[in-house]
């Protein structure tokens, strides 16, 4: 569970990027943070793991309040969320299956990491989180022979094999043509519906962001002004969230996606 009571953040500049913030997020939600560019989407997301600390309020994973975390702590907080980037972040020259195995060099002894020793069972768990999510075949390939869409897909079995009981994603279908961002929704769906894993993700694609999550908070200059199902979304709440201006390619690029294609898995 996520629960931040009362959150603010000011850089060090004094920009006041969240304002009392208040929400609670269950274990097992699929939740998408929508709003302007500069809104601080990914401000709150990042607040999570600690990437950014919060200025004053509470915000506590698991029951355990966050900004009173310190060293080995901090990185066992990060154990246990994994992260997306809109960017992929893998070694390009590696292999697929070392840049999923990079996942638990973490948690090794020193001598093993010297050596890139992995277990036998670390290697059938990197495969595994391929095999969710539909590119074992690719396993020996090198990343750069792939695809958008299927490195994305290497970012997120090496976010499964490290077992997380969240996953944060911060634009993560950003770069992706429509297809493909589909495809990659759909992995974070079945993730979210077959391993209880909580999902927030940010996302200027309304239409992805309400045909996949099953809750949706908006947020507008730092505050959130809606939250509620995806269900409950509509015009007068998006106008409301984006200030009369939703973005070009918000509603629009990816809406003409069939029904077919939204459920497409290869
Ligand atoms: N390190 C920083 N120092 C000062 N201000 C910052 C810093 N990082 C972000 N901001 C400001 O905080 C606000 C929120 O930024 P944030 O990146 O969270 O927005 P966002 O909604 O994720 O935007 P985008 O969709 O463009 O990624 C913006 O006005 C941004 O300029």
């Amino acid at each position: 569970m996520i629960q931040f009571e009362q959150v603010n953040k000011q850089y060090p500049n004094g920009y006041h990027a969240l304002k009392n913030i208040n929400a609670v997020i269950e274990q097992g939600e699929f939740v998408a943070i929508i709003g302007l560019s500069g809104a601080g989407k990914s401000t709150l997301l990042r607040c999570i793991n600690r990437m950014h600390h919060i200025t004053d309020g509470s915000l506590k994973v698991n029951d355990v309040e966050i900004s009173e975390l310190r060293g080995r702590q901090i990185r066992r907080l990060r154990r246990n969320i994994g992260m997306i980037f809109q960017s992929f972040n893998l070694v390009t020259r590696m292999s697929v299956i070392k840049n999923v195995l990079v996942a638990f060099v973490p948690e090794m002894p020193w001598w093993r990491k010297l050596l890139g020793i992995f277990t036998k069972e670390e290697k059938k768990q990197a495969l595994m989180a391929l095999d969710r999510v539909g590119i074992l075949d690719k396993a020996f390939v090198r990343v750069d022979q792939l695809s958008g869409g299927q490195q994305q897909r290497v970012a997120l079995a090496r976010t499964l094999a490290q077992n997380p009981s969240i996953i944060l994603a911060d634009e993560p279908v950003a770069s992706l043509d429509p297809v493909t961002a589909h495809q990659v929704m759909n992995d974070f769906k079945n993730i979210n519906e077959q391993l209880n894993m909580t999902i927030l993700i940010n996302i200027h694609h309304v239409d992805l962001a309400l045909a996949y999550a099953s809750r949706v908070i908006g947020i507008r200059a730092g505050e959130i002004v809606f939250d509620g199902t995806a269900e409950e979304v509509n015009e007068q709440i998006l106008h409301h969230i984006y200030n009369g201006k939703l973005e070009e390619g918000g509603l629009g690029e990816h809406a003409e996606q069939t029904a077919a294609e939204k459920h497409y898995t290869a």
